[in-house]
């Protein structure tokens, strides 16, 4: 049985969308979850339906449980829900510049234009021979050390958005420019913290100085402004020094400053480019590692699933060569693994936050203007009636009986509307290649105790808001002598970059 919201607190007569009944003042604050918080919220689904409606103090947020309103309001609407929820915390953090994060405003725009520009469907091809280089390193890196794989694998995204974007080869440990980047992230994920979300409530709060009692964000702020500036202009400038000794011309951000400068040298455009640059970084490098983390997980708890995907590589390719981006549309069956990696447990469970700018009503529910509205990509990925026991790890959900590719070639996790993933073609790709490249060298299997027994893989995921499997051991092996070969081979391949 649905619950109504009352309709006090709006002017339009109409109810809010179904939901928990909030308390005086709070809210909802009692009931939002810390843990897996996609879970609970998919439950309300079951309780309140498609669109739901929660308040906290005087926010209101909205949930979309279903792919129909999540087209009808962030496509069919996106005039009205494309902005992004004000939170005076990220611009107190230094963390504006991001263009996932701006509300949708002329810099926005700017920033997304030229995002646009550079990751484009035509323009993300040209990357391929750096993913491909980079995975090869990958490879050879899980010849050498399959005990590291969780860190080779989060290496393997970041070394390849650093070389697109600024022409940097990111060194296997410890690189500088990464481990500036992650403290820059990691301050940012510590904004979950109850004192961070009390400036976002409160916004006056943010006028306060540090000394205050229960003030100390503002010292924390203060170090992360430090920070996320350092994210921003140190590998710039790296760049810049390139372009003035001749060298490592060949990135985005080169070729960018390059142009600019032909043109006059805009110090917006610099601004945009230096920004658009680190948001590719930020946005580009922790969502790859996750949906990585999930294909190792799958794999090591699916091996039947694995050893069709592997016979499907082995008859199309043959045991003497690579897999080559060009072999995708001969791998019907890889291509729905690569699917069910993206839909199994998506990235960002609840997307990004959009946020209405103006009223509106839907389907007799009214939606009040600056309501946060939240894309439950979860619900999404795993509604029944889409995806029958979403639960379990399954790829031919996206063949035919013929075993054919389906037409289900939306891939939720990406987002919707004129926010959608703009990596998303480079992201695909990099997931999709790392993949067909791993199944077609490697075995992953569950790790064994010194009994010889199988160590059983739990599968948690983090809360964050990208969501990570909890790193667990597996064992990773070549598949035969000859795929051995043929990864040690690829280090004596140039490049042509
Ligand atoms: C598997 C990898 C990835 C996943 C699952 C992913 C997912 C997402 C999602 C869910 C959103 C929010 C969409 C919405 O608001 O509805 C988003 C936004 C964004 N993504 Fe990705 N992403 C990935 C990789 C990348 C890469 C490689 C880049 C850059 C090269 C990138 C750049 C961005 C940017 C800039 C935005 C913000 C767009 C805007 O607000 O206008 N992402 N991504």
């Amino acid at each position: 049985k649905k619950l109504l919201n009352t309709c006090s607190g709006n002017s339009s007569g109409l109810p809010f969308p179904p939901g928990p009944t909030p308390r005086f003042l709070s809210g909802n604050l009692h009931e939002i979850p810390t843990r897996l918080p996609w879970l609970t919220y998919t439950d309300w689904k079951r309780r309140y339906g498609d669109i739901v409606h929660a308040r906290i103090f005087g926010q209101h947020i909205v949930f979309v449980n279903s792919l129909k309103i999540a087209s009808d309001l962030f496509e069919k609407r996106s005039h009205i829900y494309s902005d992004r929820p004000a939170a005076p915390m990220i611009e107190l953090i230094g963390w504006d510049f991001n263009t996932g994060l701006m509300p949708y405003t002329d810099r926005w725009r700017r920033s997304r234009r030229l995002f646009q520009l550079c990751f484009r469907q035509d323009a993300s091809r040209t990357y391929r021979p750096v993913q491909m280089d980079k995975i090869h390193d990958f490879l050879r890196g899980l010849l050498s050390h399959p005990e590291e794989f969780v860190s080779l694998y989060k290496t393997v995204a970041a070394a390849i958005i650093m070389k697109i974007v600024y022409g940097y080869d990111v060194k296997p440990m410890n690189d500088h420019f990464v481990t500036l980047s992650e403290n820059a992230v990691k301050k940012l994920s510590d904004t979950a913290l109850p004192g961070a979300a009390a400036v976002n409530a409160f916004p006056i709060l943010r006028h306060l100085p540090g000394w205050l009692p229960g003030c100390g964000f503002q010292y924390f702020a203060a170090e992360c402004r430090k920070l996320t500036e350092e994210m921003r202009q140190v590998p710039l400038d790296f760049v810049k020094q390139n372009l003035r000794e001749g060298v490592g011309a060949n990135s985005i951000v080169a070729t960018l400053l390059e142009a600019n400068q032909a043109r006059g040298s805009s110090e917006q455009q610099e601004k945009t480019i230096r920004e658009v640059a680190a948001t590719a970084y930020a946005a580009g490098s922790d969502t790859t590692v996750s949906s990585l983390g999930t294909f190792f997980f799958a794999m090591a708890t699916h091996p039947e699933i694995q050893k069709r995907a592997q016979d499907e590589i082995d008859g199309v390719i043959g045991p003497h060569r690579l897999p080559e981006f060009e072999d995708r549309p001969s791998l019907p069956f890889v291509e729905a693994l690569y699917r069910e990696v993206m839909r199994w447990h998506p990235v960002l469970p609840l997307g990004v936050a959009h946020a209405a700018i103006e009223d509106d009503v839907y389907e007799g529910y009214f939606i009040p203007g600056g309501a946060t509205v939240i894309s439950n990509i979860w619900a999404m990925t795993h509604d029944e009636s889409i995806y029958p026991d979403p639960d379990t790890f399954n790829p031919d959900r996206f063949l035919t009986a013929e075993g054919k590719l389906n037409d289900d070639d939306n891939v939720l996790a990406f987002g919707f509307g004129r926010r959608i993933c703009v990596g998303r073609h480079t992201a695909g790709t990099s997931v999709w290649l790392t993949i067909v490249s791993v199944l077609s060298t490697f075995n992953i299997a569950k790790a064994k105790d010194a009994a010889g027994n199988e160590i059983d893989i739990d599968p948690v995921y983090s809360d964050g808001f990208v969501s990570h499997p909890h790193a667990f051991q597996c064992s990773i092996a070549p598949r035969s002598e000859t795929a051995k070969s043929l990864v040690e081979a690829t280090a004596d391949h140039v490049p042509h970059l």
